[in-house]
């Protein structure tokens, strides 16, 4: 409580101006807004304040599967996701701030044209890129010099959440030279006026401490008697008197209470309880809600249209050293920085063009390390033989654990209620490579990434891809598309950016309304149409501050 809201004291059947559905990321962004503006605002979150370690961005390892991640798992998938047992594990936060409390620090945001595209599909010229920027600034502080005075067009310099650099120029130049030599170029900033390239990324850390909203944006607040945040608190339903969104059932303690809303009601749930919520609530498609027995309110498609971006890990060896590496366990015990240098890399396959078709995010690790198989099990989620696999193959040499996000992915899956009892998890399905460009497109894009093996900086290394020796693809030609193919489906996850489960065009409109419904909206990542050419978290904070302004222009009007 001292760095968090307080919890609440509840009283059934109290009236708040606004309540927000899901204190997460974007949550906590519009009850920031909402309270600035002298509003009483009621925040029901289901989970609690986030863990201590969880501020610590050196143990961001530590925190899947523990109390603040729902720890979701897919529908049985054994086509796709046979390395994590036949699911797919959606790591995804339950905390005070959401995923932004688990999340990778990384601030990379979608390039303009989805912006754009975004305006063209809804017919809204305020989503376009020109006119989110404001936003985008509007979320940040960039602390690193460089960055803020070259780019300051692109970057805010009084916004709640600090963003800084970790600089490994040393360590990671080898890297970067190979990916030049094979067309990928360095550059400083993708969130400034280049979308494509390598850089070592800006992360959402400020004096050692990890940005979440739950923090940065509600800590300046905490006191603020407008301010009502109750935690561990689950929104079971939404009441309706026709159309119009009314009141609040929520769990607390085992006592179920109802709160009014005078003005609106939020929705900021998050990809996967945002459609669990709306269906339990009579807002969904007549299949759903007949198969749940709950009346309709709304006939919308919540739930469909989940994007998954599916990714993929290879793992290359690249330096040999004679002398174990012992410096950098250091951070084990100063946990305030990122144990190991990052690259991101947003890339095309035609070099020439400006559109990344995918994401790298490089783990660059030292040699003689536990870093690959902490993260490759903890937060990857790979059976421990997959990666013991690449740990072994790596021995004495450096790595880069590259985690590979296909931008393009075309396939769709779902979510739905899996019961009425809003304590049961919800139905996920990936529908990875539903679509079967999409398996083509993955094939592609490993191709393209490997290219860099041919670098003769990386010739001269006798760097290698590893771990690709395994049963299952034993009876493909070594490096032949057969073969990437057999590897991309036995090696997909999840990676962690969820979106469109109840998008803009055919759940809400361009002010994330519901559909047919009054005085209630969905502001969290469920609202992007398409899977963004970027990674969610900058995506969600200027979404937040975009729907606070929409909210506060009806409320004066
Ligand atoms: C492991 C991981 C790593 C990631 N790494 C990055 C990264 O490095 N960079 C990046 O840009 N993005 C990253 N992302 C993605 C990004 O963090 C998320 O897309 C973003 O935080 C989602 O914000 P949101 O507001 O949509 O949902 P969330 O932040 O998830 O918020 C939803 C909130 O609703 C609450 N809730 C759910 N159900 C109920 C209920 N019934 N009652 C009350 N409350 C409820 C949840 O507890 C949660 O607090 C990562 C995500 C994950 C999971």
């Amino acid at each position: 409580d001292i760095v968090f809201p307080s919890q609440a004291k509840l009283t059934d059947n109290a009236s708040y101006d606004y309540i927000i559905v899901g204190g997460g990321t974007c949550g906590c962004v519009i009850a920031r807004r909402l309270v600035d503006s002298n509003y009483t605002v009621l925040v029901l979150e289901s989970g609690d304040d986030p863990s201590a370690n969880s501020m610590l961005p050196g143990l961001f390892y530590l925190l899947p599967g523990t109390s603040i991640d729902y720890d979701y798992r897919s529908t049985f998938d054994d086509y796709a996701a046979g390395a994590q047992g036949n699911f797919t594990r959606l790591t995804a936060g339950n905390a005070l701030g959401g995923s932004s409390v688990l999340n990778h620090h990384l601030s990379i945001r979608p390039i303009p044209q989805d912006y754009d595209d975004i305006a063209s599909l809804t017919g809204d010229d305020g989503w376009s890129y020109d006119n989110m920027l404001p936003y985008f600034k509007k979320t940040e502080t960039v602390k690193d010099e460089e960055i803020a005075s070259t780019y300051s067009e692109y970057h805010g310099d009084s916004g709640p959440v600090g963003i800084t650099r970790e600089l490994h120029d040393d360590d990671v130049a080898y890297y970067l030279k190979a990916l030049a030599e094979v067309g990928n170029p360095t550059v400083e900033d993708l969130n400034g006026p280049v979308s494509v390239g390598y850089m070592q990324p800006l992360l959402n850390i400020a004096s050692g401490i990890r940005q979440t909203p739950a923090y940065v944006y509600l800590n300046d607040i905490k006191d603020n008697p407008n301010l009502h945040v109750s935690k561990n608190t689950k929104v079971s339903k939404i009441n309706f008197e026709n159309s119009t969104a009314v009141s609040v059932e929520a769990i607390y303690k085992d006592t179920t209470y109802t709160f009014r809303a005078n003005k609106e009601i939020i929705v900021s749930a998050g990809v996967f309880n945002t459609p669990q919520i709306l269906q339990l609530s009579g807002v969904g498609s007549t299949d759903v809600l007949d198969s749940l027995n709950v009346d309709q309110v709304a006939d919308l498609p919540v739930g469909d249209n989940l994007r998954i971006p599916p990714t993929v890990i290879v793992v290359q060896k690249t330096k040999k050293h004679i002398l174990p590496s012992i410096p950098n366990l250091v951070h084990a015990f100063v946990p305030f920085s990122i144990p190991f240098p990052l690259l991101l890399g947003t890339t095309p396959i035609n070099k020439s063009s400006e559109i990344p078709d995918y994401q790298t995010y490089n783990l660059m690790l030292p040699h003689d390390t536990p870093y690959l198989t902490l993260a490759c099990t903890f937060v990857y989620g790979y059976s421990l033989d997959v990666c013991l696999r690449w740990q072994t193959q790596i021995a004495s040499r450096d790595a880069v654990y590259s985690v590979v996000v296909n931008l393009d992915a075309v396939s769709t899956g779902t979510v739905r209620a899996n019961s009425t009892d809003i304590n049961d998890a919800p139905l996920i399905t990936t529908g990875f490579y539903s679509e079967s460009e999409d398996l083509e497109r993955a094939v592609d894009i490993l191709l393209d990434l490997l290219a860099v093996e041919d670098s003769a900086t990386l010739k001269d290394l006798g760097a290698a891809v590893v771990g690709v020796d395994f049963s299952e693809c034993a009876d493909k030609e070594a490096g032949s598309r057969e073969f990437w193919k057999c590897y991309v489906l036995h090696r997909t996850i999840a990676g962690f950016l969820y979106s469109g489960t109840c998008p803009m065009q055919t759940c809400v409109d361009s002010e994330l309304k519901l559909l047919g419904l009054n005085k209630i909206r969905v502001a969290d990542a469920s609202v992007f149409p398409k899977v963004l050419h970027g990674a969610l978290n900058a995506a969600v904070l200027s979404l937040g501050e975009k729907a606070a302004d929409l909210i506060l222009q009806d409320a004066a009007n």
